[in-house]
């Protein structure tokens, strides 16, 4: 096909957003359930055991047993629209676009399963984008998430004979504009619930290699703790961040979620607040895991309730500050805003502070 001296100039002035995420089965059954896991679980990224000793055991015992399990677990929080943590990608990819204008393309891409991250990077090229902005949602940078990522959008891109401009987000943890939305999110549900006894911030765990080898995981985890809880003025007693769904045996990053949510329960805690600062979108991990078994958990131990805050999800706050977040990475590339504009987003974040503080 032969393009117009006008069309080829166009395309040449669009700028992409790849957003990116873990992945999730495509139904809750067993097959696909296995698929995904096969796919996810032989990353090295991901398990860093050797090859000769993991994949015997992922294809033998961790894939017949595991995916049955599961599937009781994602029928629970399946939703009509299907998998809620690609439901939900969805609405963000949508709300992303409308923000960034039309000459800025957004796709969504997951690490596992589809839409892939080969498939994302193609459907922006197909709409005219030349310069790609990676945006993981993961606020906290991971080898384990983050760095299989861009793994795989490199990978891609070396098969590639034009390869478009490329930009990356590595990580967000200490933006003051997460943090606000995160804050704002937590007064929204005390406004609604009432002030529980004790806020609890889950963070999905990762090996305790990892942080002995150098992933900065565990310490952006730390900070988004901290900064969310200094922005809240809670007091040290008034809040605990705990670390969820580990997998095996080994150590992962402590404290352990299960066992902080006992020991709170026991410790005469009634309401618990619990929040994931992780997980930019809810999905098996924080509607299945925190807000089903942990709140059962905690009952058992002699809690109250434990009251789960949804994710940030698609809230319009989440997606003007991805869109501010994107928009300070596309500075000189078209669609980006100018200085002005960008400087009263930042007025709009300072605000919102302003008002947590007050
Ligand atoms: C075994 C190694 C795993 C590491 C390391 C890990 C890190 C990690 N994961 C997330 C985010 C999500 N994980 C989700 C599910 C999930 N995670 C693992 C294993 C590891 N995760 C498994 C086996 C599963 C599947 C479910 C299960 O078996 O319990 C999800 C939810 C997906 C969904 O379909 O809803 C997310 C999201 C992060 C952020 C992270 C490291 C920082
Ligand atoms: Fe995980
Ligand atoms: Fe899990």
């Amino acid at each position: 096909m032969t393009l117009s001296p006008a069309e080829a100039h166009r395309q040449t002035q669009r700028s992409g957003v790849l957003l990116l995420n873990l992945g999730t089965p495509s139904a809750p059954e067993p097959a696909a359930i296995r698929r995904y896991l096969a796919e996810f679980l032989s990353d090295p990224r991901v398990v860093e055991l050797p090859r000769a000793l993991w994949l015997p055991i992922l294809y033998g015992i961790i894939l017949t047993l595991r995916p049955r399990r599961l599937a009781h677990a994602y029928r629970s929080i399946w939703s009509a629209e299907g998998s809620p943590l690609m439901a939900i990608s969805r609405r963000q990819q949508a709300g992303l676009q409308q923000r960034l204008g039309a000459d800025v393309v957004v796709a969504l891409a997951m690490r596992y399963g589809e839409p892939s991250i080969a498939q994302g990077i193609s459907a922006l090229l197909a709409q005219g984008a030349r310069r790609i902005l990676l945006l993981p949602l993961y606020p906290q940078y991971s080898a384990t998430t983050t760095a299989t990522g861009f793994d795989a959008a490199f990978a891609h891109l070396a098969s590639l004979r034009w390869q478009p401009e490329l930009r990356s987000i590595a990580s967000y943890h200490d933006d003051p504009a997460y943090i606000a939305a995160l804050a704002a999110s937590v007064q929204a549900h005390w406004r609604q619930h009432g002030r529980g006894d004790h806020l609890l911030m889950s963070f999905h765990s990762i090996p305790l290699r990892c942080l002995q080898l150098g992933d900065p995981y565990y310490c952006h985890c730390q900070k988004t703790a901290r900064l969310l809880a200094q922005a809240l003025q809670l007091e040290p007693q008034q809040w605990t961040l705990s670390f969820q769904s580990r997998v095996g045996r080994a150590k992962w990053l402590s404290p352990y979620t299960d066992e902080s949510v006992t020991r709170l329960g026991a410790s005469g805690v009634r309401q618990l607040d619990a929040i994931c600062p992780g997980f930019a979108a809810d999905c098996l991990e924080t509607l299945e895991e925190v807000a089903i078994r942990y709140d059962a958990q905690f009952r058992a131990a002699g809690g109250g309730a434990l009251r789960y805050v949804p994710a940030l999800n698609d809230a319009p706050a989440h997606l003007d500050f991805l869109a501010q977040l994107a928009q300070r990475h596309l500075q000189g590339w078209p669609g980006s805003i100018t200085p002005d504009a960008q400087a009263s987003a930042d007025a709009r974040v300072q605000m919102l502070q302003r008002s947590l503080e007050a």
